[in-house]
């Protein structure tokens, strides 16, 4: 009932031994806090928080224009409503390194168990798009040095994004990309997120480079091909996220029943695809608030609900 009670360092602890526990960790991104119930109901150990969702769920593009303050309150919102560690996308950590330094404490103080910062320019863009162009490595460092003297439980995680990989072509790209991530290790990231990795081959140069846990990013529609679970933990990979999988299922969902709606003048074709009434009581464990209150609950009716 109401919020987890399972505590932000606890959730914190738990995301570190999930990290060392050599088993690949799948995150799918929680599109708001009541599919962060669905991810945990369905046994996975943990809970991804994308940049891109949240600004595309305000109807805007992924280009930097969420706020600080917006993203906190909304990972927040997603965090406290799951026992599992969440992870959030704090872009380029929301301006130069003191404000990078203020994102890690609001992100501590909003419950999170650890957060992903990258060193692309403002404003940023999506990391599987043409285009996009990173800072200095000095800047990048000083990023990551900030964010980690700024933690004040050391459980919380910080991880290094590099973009470096599609700012320059072929070879290059990949070993500019090998070079910043132990950069980046070095200024105190605990993990690594190379973005726009285009093959097994690319994320097995990273893991050579670096020995801290390492992100792959299983987005659609990206530089990527999705590579199952076993084999990106075959090349070495710790965590795996589905960014915006759920979201993008759930508004096609959306588009296809207004398209029936509008052809059959009755949404009923796609009833059998909802989630029923009593399925979605029970992902806001209704029934806990009746025993708290036996007036609350009274939901009974049998049958397809
Ligand atoms: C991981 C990511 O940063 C996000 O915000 O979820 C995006 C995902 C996407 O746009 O598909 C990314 O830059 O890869
Ligand atoms: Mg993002």
């Amino acid at each position: 009932m109401l919020y987890s009670k399972t505590t932000p360092e606890q959730k914190r602890l738990r995301l570190r031994e999930a990290l060392a526990s050599g088993t690949v960790q799948q995150f799918p991104g929680a599109f708001n806090p009541l599919s962060a119930r669905l991810i945990q109901e369905k046994g996975f150990p943990g809970v991804y928080i994308s940049g891109a969702v949240l600004a595309n769920d305000l109807g805007l593009p992924d280009i930097g224009l969420t706020t600080l303050t917006e993203v906190a309150a909304r990972a927040g919102q997603i965090a406290r409503m799951t026992d599992l560690p969440a992870i959030v996308d704090a872009d380029t950590g929301f301006g130069e390194p003191m404000n990078v330094a203020r994102t890690v404490q609001e992100l501590e103080n909003a419950g999170l168990a650890g957060c992903h910062i990258e060193d692309q320019v403002n404003p940023k863009r999506c990391g599987h798009l043409d285009g996009k162009s990173v800072v200095d490595q000095d800047t990048a460092l000083k990023r990551i040095r900030a964010a980690v003297d700024a933690r004040r439980d050391a459980d919380f995680l910080i991880m290094a994004r590099t973009d470096i990989r599609a700012a320059e072509a072929g070879d290059a790209g990949l070993r500019a990309a090998a070079d910043r991530a132990k950069a980046l290790v070095d200024a105190g990231a605990d993990a690594v997120f190379p973005e726009a990795m285009a093959t097994l081959e690319e994320f097995a140069a990273i893991r050579a480079a670096v020995d801290v846990p390492i992100l792959a990013n299983m987005t659609e529609f990206g530089k990527s091909r999705l590579f199952t679970a076993d084999e990106l933990a075959g090349v070495g990979i710790n965590l795996i996220i589905y960014p915006v999988t759920l979201l993008r299922i759930a508004m096609g969902a959306a588009e296809r029943t207004l398209d029936t709606i509008r052809a059959d003048g009755t949404q009923e074709a796609q009833v059998e695809n909802m989630l029923t009434r009593s399925r979605l009581y029970e992902l806001v464990d209704y029934e806990a608030y009746s025993r708290f209150d036996a007036g609350v609950f009274n939901f009974k009716v049998p049958g397809r609900h």
